[in-house]
């Protein structure tokens, strides 16, 4: 295969990595081994330095050289040898002690927004590059060369202290409106990694983890960030999907999570998954993937968009915002309907009531009265309850609905609901008639 590939000068950057010819997203574009390894564990600075004399000592008299002509970001401060080796060491798997030195892979710049991956194939013992989307011809191809992506100051000081240059990619070149829009993001993609990461809400919150999973990928993709950070948050997803015993979801979530074996043999049956049926709230089976739907409706029962409260225990920048510049108020308007099922007051008032999508959602009044505050003539079966700014709760004994504290945010109608299709934003609240915008009398 010729090579998809030549080394050049760049303005600004010494030497990179230019695509030679236009190159397709998942194409491989380097496989190669490295030139020596390096261990970086445990090891002081001075016998790192040992061992890399040592190792360089057995290179042959060619192989020296090329070494020696790749850069040396730390000149100053650690010599010609051990500078090589910090400015151009590549890791050898994902939380590996072990490095690389790479005499073509070792010359690819890094961008905050690269379009290919650095990966070491431990089957081959080879460090392979892959295009993470399509890149054109005469492209510089470029890596990641941190492991998070954290805003632009805090990406600028890493970048500086360990590998010792202020990055010019088109991501840190934003003009300042631009950048502090990208930061806000990249702050709200980093917030929805350590809620979708927290071991506790896949049990108590999964649709709200789930979701927050939905949003994240759509910062990903609108942040044009198609790295590791895609499959992982498929694999999240599908996580949630198979610990509630959902197989129909969870095998497209494997089958998008990535194309390894692990991951294609979960796909065909998610059920081998450890975590599979932990409950079975979200019981389905594969011959329960919808076939026939448009593209959104499809989405759309695959994130189960139909329960679509923000959550409780998240502060959701979709909802709410800073207004007096300390406290969180909701920045638009919406309100829950639904209509009364079933009717409980043996502690405090817990009414079931049947959601626009036939859901069965509970709604727990922890009011200081715990319900006794409503006329309770209004407590029929098919009244309809109308939630103003309504969250959705994970309660403890595993079910999802509304956990409602706030006496002045609920009216019940003496009416049967005509659900809308959906949840409705509805306008500013007026004192006295917010909910007369989303409730329709029969
Ligand atoms: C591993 S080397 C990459 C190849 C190197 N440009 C060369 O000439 O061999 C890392 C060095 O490349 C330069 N570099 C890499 N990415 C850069 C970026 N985004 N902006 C500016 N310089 C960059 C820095 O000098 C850095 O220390």
């Amino acid at each position: 295969m010729a090579c998809l590939y030549t080394i050049q000068e760049i303005a600004g950057k010494g030497r990179g990595v230019l695509a030679a010819t236009s190159i397709t997203k998942g194409t491989r574009i380097i496989s190669e081994p490295p030139l020596f390894r390096v261990f970086r564990g445990g090891s002081s600075k001075e016998q790192l330095h040992e061992a890399i004399l040592k190792t360089i000592a057995d290179l042959n008299g060619e192989q020296r050289q090329q070494f020696l002509a790749l850069h040396n970001a730390f000149d100053d401060e650690s010599g010609p040898e051990l500078g090589r080796v910090r400015t151009n060491a590549l890791p050898l798997g994902s939380d590996a002690i072990e490095g690389g030195i790479f005499l073509d892979s070792s010359r690819i710049n890094h961008s905050c927004i690269q379009n290919a991956q650095n990966t070491w194939n431990e089957d081959l013992q080879k460090l392979t590059i892959h295009a993470l989307r399509d890149i054109s011809e005469g492209e510089e191809i470029t890596i990641f060369y941190l492991t998070d992506r954290p805003n632009r100051q805090a990406r600028s000081e890493a970048l500086l202290s360990s590998f010792r240059f202020t990055c010019s990619c088109s991501l840190c070149s934003l003009p300042t409106n631009e950048r502090h829009k990208s930061d806000t993001n990249l702050d709200e993609i980093k917030r929805l990694d350590e809620l979708i990461g927290d071991g506790m809400t896949i049990f108590s919150a999964p649709l709200q983890a789930l979701h927050n999973v939905r949003k994240l990928l759509a910062l990903l993709d609108n942040e044009g960030f198609a790295d590791a950070s895609v499959p992982r948050a498929y694999y999240d997803a599908f996580q949630i999907a198979i610990t509630h015993g959902d197989m129909a979801r969870a095998s497209i979530f494997a089958e998008r999570a990535a194309s390894n074996r692990i991951m294609e043999r979960y796909a065909k049956d998610p059920s081998e998954h450890s975590a599979y049926g932990y409950t079975g709230k979200w019981r389905t089976e594969m011959v329960d993937i919808p076939s026939g739907l448009d593209k959104d409706a499809y989405e759309g029962w695959l994130w189960k968009e139909e329960q679509n409260l923000p959550g409780d225990n998240d502060i959701n920048m979709e909802y709410l915002g800073i207004i007096d510049g300390f406290h969180y108020s909701p920045i638009k308007h919406w309100c829950f309907l639904g209509e009364i099922i079933e009717v409980e007051t043996i502690f405090r008032l817990r009414l079931i009531v049947k959601d626009k999508a036939n859901h069965r959602v509970p709604i727990a009044f922890h009011t200081d009265e715990g319900g006794q505050e409503l006329d309770q003539a209004l407590l029929q079966h098919g009244y309809t309850v109308a939630i103003l700014y309504a969250e959705h709760h994970g309660f403890l004994d595993m079910t999802e609905g509304i956990r409602h504290e706030v006496p002045s945010n609920i009216k019940i109608f003496p009416l049967p609901s005509r659900m809308p299709r959906e949840m409705k934003t509805i306008a500013p609240p007026r004192p006295g008639f917010w909910w007369a915008d989303s409730f329709s009398a029969p």
